[in-house]
This record gives C-alpha cells, structure tokens and sequence, in this order.
C-alpha cells in the first residue's frame, strides 16, 4: 500500500515536472483568453441547452450550414445549431453538457492564474465522466437517442455484443469504483462509516420515537404504583423506589403488549448495536493513527494542491534579458591564414632541428588568439630539452606570448601556443547563445569564453566552489568580472541569486546599482548596495559570515547537506516557513581590487574572507576575488588555499604568476583577454568572452525597467565591536596585539593609528581601538585634533614597568 503511495506521489510531482514549456501570459493576455473561454463556454452550454427544445427542428437545417436563406432555431443559430448536434447528437448525448462547463472552468483559471495542475486534473476526470455517463446512458438508447449519443449508443452496443448486459453494467460498475476510489481517495472503511452513519441516523430518529413514549411508560409506571400501594398499605415511604425497580420488568412486558411489539425489538436491537459500534470506535482509532501516519505526506498534499513551491513567483513575469542586448562582431570566426600556419610549422621544425631534437609528427589547433602546435618528439628527445628552449622558439617565431606545455597532460605530446597575428574577438553573445552554457544544469554556469580548440567554457561556480582572479592592469580582469556577472543574469532569476559587489575603485561595477533591487545585496540602512567604502566591507564581510551561521543553522534543522538539499526540501514544501525556513538564494561575491583592501584593513579582512572561503560553499555562499597585485602579501597562504579555482590574466612577472597559478605561464600571455584557468592541476587557456561597458548598460537597464522587489536583498544586521570605556579599562578585554602596538607605539614615540595599520596590517577600527586601549592604560595622551597624540611612556622599559604593574 505504501509502496503504491509513493509511486503514486512520485509520478504526481514528475508530472508537475513534466511541462517544460514554460509559456506565460501577461496579465491582459490572462484577462482576453480567460474571458474568451468563459464566453465560449456560456455558448456551448446555451446551444447544448436550446437542442433540446430546437433540435428537433433544425435536423433539416444542418446540411444547408452554407445558406444563409435557411434560418435554424436554435437559439445561437447556424452555430449553435450545428455544435448541439454535433456534442450532443452524434457525441456523448447530455453529459456533453460537462464540456462546457470545463471550458467555462478553464476561463475562470487563466483569469484567476490558479494552478494548471488542477485544471488538468479536471479535464481528464470530466471527460472520464463524460464517457462513463455517455456508454450508461446507452442502455436507455432504445428509449431516448440522445441521453447518450451516438457514441454512448454504439460502445454500449459494442460491450453488450462482447460481454452482455451483465458485464457492461459490471464493468461500468468497476469503473464507478475506481473513479470513487482515486478521485475521492475511498477505501472499505469508507463505505463502511457511511454506513454506519446512516445506521446511527435511523438510529437516533428511533431514540426521537422512543422519547415520544416514555412518558406513556412513565404514567404506566406510576398507574402500577399507585395499584401496587392500594394492596401493600403498610410498606415504608422510602420503599416505592425497591417497588418500582420490581414493577418495571413487569410493567415493561405490558407496554410491549400494550404499545408494539417492534418498539421493544428494535430497542433490544440497539443495544446489541451498540456493542457492535464501540468495537467499531476502536477501528476508528486505528483509522486515526493512520490519518497520522498520512500526514508525513501532507507536503505532497501542499504540493497536489499549490504546485511545487516557486521561489520565482513574486516576480512571475520577470523577462531574462534576451540574446540582442549583446553585441555581434564580425570577426568573430576563427580566422588564421594558411601561410601563416605553414610558416610557423617550419619555423617550430627548424628551431628544434637546429637544436638536434627530431620530431615525429606536428599536429595544429586554431583557437581564437593562439594556435596550438602539437608535437610528438623523436623517441629519446628529453622534455626538459624542449622546455628550455621556450625563449628561443619565441625569437625565432618574433612572436611575443610563446607557451609551451610538456607535456600535455593527458596526451602523449608537447603543446607550443603560439599567438595568431591577428586575435579574433570572443563575443559574449556567441558563449550565452552556446548549447553549452544555454543547456547547462549547472547551478550557478559561467560562460567564460573559448579554449584553444574554440569550445565554450562553461564551470559551475557552485562546484568551484571560489575564484581568484588576477591580472595586471589593462588585461582584461573587470571584463573577466563582467563576464561571470552577465553569464549569472542571463541565466538566474533574481529570486535565485543576489550579489554583493564591492568596488573599490568606484567605477567598474557602478553599473549594476541599476538592479539593486532585482540581483543585489546589501545591509540593513546602508544607502548604497555597492560597497565602495573599504570600511564597510569589514561590516559586509562580518554579516555574511553571520549570514552562513544562520544558514547552517536552517540546513541543521531541516536536516540538509547543502543549499540544494535545502532549497528542494523547501520547494517540495516539506520545510515550513513559520519555523523560520525560507528559500535561500545563492550569493556571490565580488571584490574588484582585493589588494586595495588588505591594504587598508588588513587582516580584518582577511580573517572573514577566509573563514567564509572554508566554509561557505555549502550553504550557496561564493567568493570571487580580483586584484591586480597577486603577491604573497594580498593572496596570503589561508586565502590561496580556499580559493581552488584561479584566473591569471596576464601578469608581469613569473613570480605573481607563480603566486595565482603554483606555475608560470600567466607571465607569458598575450593580454586583452587571454587567460590561463585552473581548479585543480590542469591549465586551460581560454580566451575571456568580451562583454563592453555599454553591452552591460543595455542589460542592466533591461533588467532595471522591470519590476522589482521592495528593496534590495538584506543581509543580517552586523553591530561593530564598539569601542566603549568599560572595554578600554579592563585589562581582559584589551585587544590581542595591545602589547605590540604599546612596543610599536613607545619605539616611534609617534601616537597615531595609522601607524598601528601600517605596522600591523590593521584596519582603521580595530588601529582606533588600539589607540583608544592605550590611551586608557596611560600610554599615549588624550586627543589632539589633527596633530598625534602624546606618547606619555618614554622607553620600553619604561612601558615594561607600567605594563607589570598593571597586571598586579
Ligand atoms: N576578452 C577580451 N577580448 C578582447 N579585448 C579585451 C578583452 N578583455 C579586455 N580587453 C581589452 O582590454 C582592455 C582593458 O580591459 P579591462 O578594463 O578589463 O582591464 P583590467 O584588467 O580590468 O584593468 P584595470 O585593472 O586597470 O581595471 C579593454 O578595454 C579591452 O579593450
């Protein structure tokens, strides 16, 4: 039984997966079908129903449909007419009544966008009914044609042919019984308690009778009484009672005799009944505790009835941007001249030949800015001899970006990029239209751009599960950006994924303040979503941390692995929001200029960054981090290691190259969008997809003109550690490097913050702090205005004393 359930469920939500044509109607366009059903509806039935007093006489009128000389009586005429005969004649007979009504029902429907499921549900058991009523009403054919039609007539008469009279009533029997048992989901038990509430009826209405009698008993009881007194005259007042209870037994045959002898049967009757009944409550306590065991399923209930959750449904008529916002270029094609191909075939050939390594066959592939040549090298030829010999290869080809892999992983050759002359432009159109990024199930899909063999990149942010991103100036980093911001928005629906974008130079994600309400994240009273201000990103930082301890906390209680775990549970309706459950959007963020900001706040910075960077991935939170500047001293050891998936862009120097990849090669890249990614081992280079300022504009501003929730996403509210007096004066509560800046502080005799910063790599809150904490143990003087503030311990032995006896 159970296993039957669940079959039942499961094939229940596959059908609500099914429709994966996902047409909507705008709201007018709800309004003309909805009402133009309900018309048509209206019209059937009034045609259906003027059949029966016109039908007869328009049976001539129905071969002349063409000529308008002929005038039929049905009350919508030629149509009318026509459809009446066509429904009720040669169709189903008077259950065709029910098809208008479920085109009347369809209307209501779209008018009201209530759920298709249910309206589909009701066209298949109408036309069920339909049939079943048409093929009953096939047995009164004989009698009244048009009970059931033509069609009832002859399926009846087809049944009856087969399996007689008999077996066509047993049959439709059956299908009675199934149509009862899955519409209106009717067991025995269910039969049987109608059953017994008639029974209780009848039941009750003889109790009513009964009533209507006792006080005829009671007169007799009292009549017998008084007769009984006359012979006992001395018997004790109290005694009557003892006298009645006797009486009764005999009294009571006598009203038997007196009144009728069924009232006394149907009483004994009941009484028996009675028995039988408190036996059956006790299967209706079995029945209750399996209406609990159902209420597990009571999601699925939810789900019958309202459909899976939609998380996109605040904004149903949200339009994704369309393919047109994005430019076309017209060299987009891979274009490489023959005679260059040839050229630096030789050119590879005769290099290696000068340096006496034989090669065995050269093989070419054409991607968008560098072909790569794929050499099998003369048995014997050491790798490492190739590899060296990068520099000279690149000056006898004059070509500038010469990298060359060996060996391939994965293949048994050595790869040599060489850059083409003339680089085709990767457009972001032509990733976005890929079958590739536009079939993707990825959770979150990324079109980067192309590999060498001019296939489209697409990764799953969501598996990366955070990106570093780096790049000298001018090589394409904030088109890189761009790139993932406008591959998510082709791609998600603002309910499903939110940005926090922070940007320290102002100018490059400004665009997107456009969809603050749509795509964006921000905290509570903040003004702007876009975090420009490198000290409120600390804020940021901090409640998005807040923000993944509530999540954990959420996929805890739902017990759930991750986001997508979650998400489904919720949609599935299995998770309710009263208890705090809510469906969570992922949330990316994007630092351009991460560099900038470790350098003014440090390692109040690094330490939120990194702690989301370990643990955020499985509740949907994703770190995209650019900076110009990949040293050791901006992409420090606990960053680099949570960030698996890097992009270098091209950079200066073998050593930031190193930093970003564990490698060379980003040093030897060609710029303007040419990149090396890795998530693991493997290098790939890809050309980045280029997306320009105004291709952004038009999809932000496509996005923007649409509606919108209320406000921007809001992250938890996060309140700063704030530096009161009572955390100044006690001793416990002093920051952890108080000794090192009182050390630093006494050394320079200079009482600023900003040196604290400088020297511990702080940022301006917790260097105030210290400042504050300082001038509370006596080290540095009070305020000043502009000017530092007074050191008032004048060496660190000094400092030492003052520190000792403090802590006494
Ligand atoms: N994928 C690409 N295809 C073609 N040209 C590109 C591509 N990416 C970048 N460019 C070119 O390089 C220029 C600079 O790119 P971008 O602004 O992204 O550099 P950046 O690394 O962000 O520089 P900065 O760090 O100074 O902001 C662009 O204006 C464009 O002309």
């Amino acid at each position: 039984m159970a296993k039957k359930k669940t079959k039942t469920t499961s094939k229940k939500t596959k059908s609500i997966k099914a429709p994966s044509f996902n047409f909507k109607l705008t709201s007018q366009q709800k309004l003309v079908v909805g009402s133009l059903f309900i018309i048509l509806g209206l019209l059937l039935f009034i045609s259906l129903l003027s059949f029966f007093f016109t039908g007869k006489a328009d049976q001539s009128t129905l071969t002349e449909f063409a000529s308008r000389n002929v005038k039929p009586q049905n009350w919508l005429s030629k149509t009318g007419a026509w459809l009446s005969d066509f429904f009720i004649q040669r169709g189903f007979g008077i259950s065709s009544f029910i098809f208008s009504g479920l085109i009347f029902l369809s209307g209501v429907y779209v008018l009201l966008s209530l759920k298709k499921e249910k309206l589909r549900k009701h066209w298949f058991w109408g036309t069920l009914i339909i049939i079943w009523l048409s093929i009953f009403f096939g047995f009164f054919a004989d009698k009244n044609d048009l009970l059931g039609g033509v069609i009832g007539f002859e399926i009846n008469s087809f049944l009856q042919d087969y399996i007689g009279k008999v077996g066509t009533i047993l049959l439709l029997l059956f299908g009675l019984i199934t149509y009862l048992a899955i519409r209106f989901e009717m067991t025995v038990e269910t039969f049987k308690n109608i059953f017994k509430k008639a029974k209780k009826g009848i039941n009750e209405e003889i109790d009513d009778i009964k009533e209507e009698f006792t006080p005829i008993d009671n007169d007799l009881t009292a009549e017998a009484e008084e007769i009984k007194a006359a012979h006992q005259v001395n018997t004790p007042k109290e005694e009557p009672v003892v006298v009645k209870q006797e009486l009764k037994p005999e009294i009571k045959p006598k009203t038997k005799t007196t009144n009728t002898t069924d009232d006394f049967k149907i009483e004994v009757a009941k009484e028996e009944e009675e028995v039988v009944e408190e036996e059956a409550l006790a299967i209706e306590v079995e029945k209750v505790a399996e209406e609990i065991s159902e209420t597990d399923n009571l999601s699925n209930k939810l789900v019958e009835d309202f459909g899976l959750f939609d998380p996109t449904l605040e904004l149903g008529n949200y339009q994704f941007p369309p393919l047109d916002l994005l430019k076309k270029y017209n060299n987009e094609g891979i274009s490489i001249n023959q005679e260059e191909l040839e050229e630096n075939k030789n050119r590879i050939v005769e290099t290696l030949n000068n340096y006496k390594i034989g090669i065995a066959s050269i093989k070419a592939t054409i991607g968008p800015t560098v072909t790569l040549y794929e050499i099998v090298p003369e048995a014997g030829v050491r790798i490492s001899k190739i590899k060296n010999l990068e520099d000279d290869i690149a000056l006898s080809l004059s070509a500038l970006g010469i990298r060359i892999i060996a060996p391939i992983p994965g293949k048994g050759t050595i790869g040599i990029e060489v850059p083409n002359k003339s680089s085709t432009i990767v457009s972001m159109r032509s990733v976005i239209a890929s079958q590739k990024f536009q079939k993707s199930e990825m959770q979150l899909p990324i079109a980067f751009g192309k590999t060498i063999s001019n296939e489209t990149f697409v990764v799953d942010l969501a598996k990366m599960p955070h990106m570093l991103m780096a790049g000298a100036t001018g090589q394409g980093k904030s088109v890189g950006l761009n790139a993932v911001l406008t591959s998510l928005l082709y791609k998600k629906h603002p309910a499903e994924v939110k940005f926090v974008l922070v940007d320290p130079k102002k100018v490059e994600l400004t665009l997107f303040n456009k969809i603050e309400r749509h795509y964006l994240a921000k905290l509570p009273d903040e003004a702007e979503a876009i975090i420009t201000d490198n000290t409120k990103v600390i804020n940021t930082l901090n409640s998005l941390c807040i923000e993944m301890d509530n999540r954990y906390e959420m996929l805890k209680n739902a017990l759930c692995r991750n986001i997508v775990e979650y998400n489904n549970k919720f949609k599935a309706r299995k998770l309710n929001p009263n208890d705090g459950h809510a469906f969570l959007p992922y949330i990316v963020l994007v630092v351009d200029e991460f560099a900038d900001l470790i350098m003014t706040a440090g390692k109040e910075v690094e330490t939120p960054v990194a702690r989301l960077a370990q643990l955020a991935r499985a509740i949907g939170i994703h770190l995209i981090i650019a900076t110009q500047r990949p040293s050791v001293n901006v992409i420090t050891g606990i960053i680099k290691a949570n960030f698996p998936a890097r992009i270098a862009f091209r950079v200066t120097s073998k050593i930031d190259s190193r930093t970003i990849l564990d490698g060379s090669g980003a040093d030897q890249l060609i710029g303007r969008g040419d990149m090396l990614y890795t998530q693991g081992n493997d290098l790939v280079r890809i050309q980045c997809a280029f997306v320009d300022t105004p291709e952004v504009e038009k999809i932000v501003d496509f996005i923007g003109a649409q509606k919108a929730y209320p406000e921007a996403h809001l992250l938890p509210e996060y309140v700063g550690e704030e530096s009161g007096t009572s955390l100044d004066i006690d001793i416990s509560d002093r920051d952890k490097l108080f000794r090192e800046a009182a050390e630093i502080i006494v050394t320079a005799q200079q009482g600023s913050a900003s040196l604290l910063q400088r020297k511990l790599k702080l940022g301006y809150n917790r260097a105030g702090r210290l400042i504050d904490q300082l001038e509370a143990a006596g080290i540095v003087g009070g305020f000043e205005g502009s000017k530092a503030r007074q050191v008032l311990v004048p060496d660190l032995v000094a400092l030492d004393q003052l520190l000792a006896n403090e802590s006494i």
